[in-house]
């Protein structure tokens, strides 16, 4: 069985208005998916389903054998961590080791734990040195950064996040890339939404295209990029190699730009 299941799910917000219909996706412990797809595609209301934070209006979604309906969102989240899109949705202790222990705390775990956990992730975060600030003091992209170091100091096994490089500079987007690296190595699942194609093409193995309210096509990288109709359907423009690619007629598909050195210099 996979860790998530997500069976003919749709979802329609209090107000009437439908943002899924008939959602079908499974996550399995080693996947590291990014969902990509134009703006209200439907991507954050998919990613709150797979954590309990919303509920399915039709259709199921299991969690580690739970149906997510049946059980509370702390208890869900437990096991699917959620970085907020904006941090302010996520923060409200007034001080950042407190913001990162907060999660542990409730979860049980003891006190040296908790340290430990806290310094190990606020260290890969590059928040080791604000642990006593307070995060309204700091600004959006560290915030950020603090919200997923609270997130992934838990035991959960898969861990979301949701537009993660939007806003970073560069030593932002090499601690985010650094983030991903490690939690692949520590065999958690990890699902990322964003808009950045290049980050997509150099750190994850499958990708969730979404439009229309639904998943358009699931798949490894190259399948997706060279796909035209469907990044044209998702009004996506693919990497730039891709498009070099394209524009030079080639018949190859690959995002490495050796490979790509490796069929010109043969030509
Ligand atoms: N609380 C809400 N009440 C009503 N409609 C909502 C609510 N939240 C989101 N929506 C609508 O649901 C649709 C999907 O929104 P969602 O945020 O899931 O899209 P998205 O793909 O994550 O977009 P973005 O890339 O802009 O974050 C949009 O049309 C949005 O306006």
């Amino acid at each position: 069985m996979s860790l998530i299941e997500v069976n003919a799910a749709s979802y329609t917000y209090p107000n009437g208005f439908s943002a899924l219909e008939d959602i079908n996706l499974k996550v399995d412990k080693t996947d590291n998916i990014a969902i990509i797809g134009q703006n209200g595609a439907g991507k954050t209301t998919m990613v709150k389903l797979l954590n309990g934070l919303l509920k399915p209006s039709r259709g199921s979604v299991i969690v580690n054998g739970k149906n997510t309906k049946k059980y509370t969102t702390a208890q869900i989240s437990r096991e699917v961590g959620y970085v907020f899109q904006n941090p302010d949705d996520q923060i409200f202790n007034n001080r950042v080791y407190d913001e990162i222990a907060y999660a542990l705390v409730q979860a049980g775990a003891s006190e040296s734990e908790i340290k430990e956990r806290v310094t190990k992730y606020s260290k890969l975060c590059g928040v080791d040195h604000l642990l006593n600030e307070n995060p309204y003091d700091l600004p959006l992209s560290i915030r950020k950064l603090v919200t997923i170091a609270s997130v992934i100091s838990t035991q959960a096994e898969v861990v979301i996040l949701d537009e993660p490089t939007a806003g970073q500079d560069e030593l932002g987007l090499t601690i985010i890339s650094n983030i991903i690296d490690t939690l692949i190595r520590e065999k958690r699942a990890v699902i990322t939404i964003t808009h950045d194609m290049e980050f997509v093409s150099s750190h994850f193995n499958k990708i969730i295209v979404m439009a229309n309210k639904n998943i358009q096509k699931t798949g490894y990288p190259e399948e997706i990029f060279f796909d035209e109709q469907i990044m044209d359907i998702a009004s996506l423009k693919p990497p730039v190699i891709v498009q070099v690619i394209q524009r030079l007629g080639l018949k190859v598909q690959t995002l490495s730009s050796q490979e790509l050195a490796r069929v010109i210099n043969e030509l």
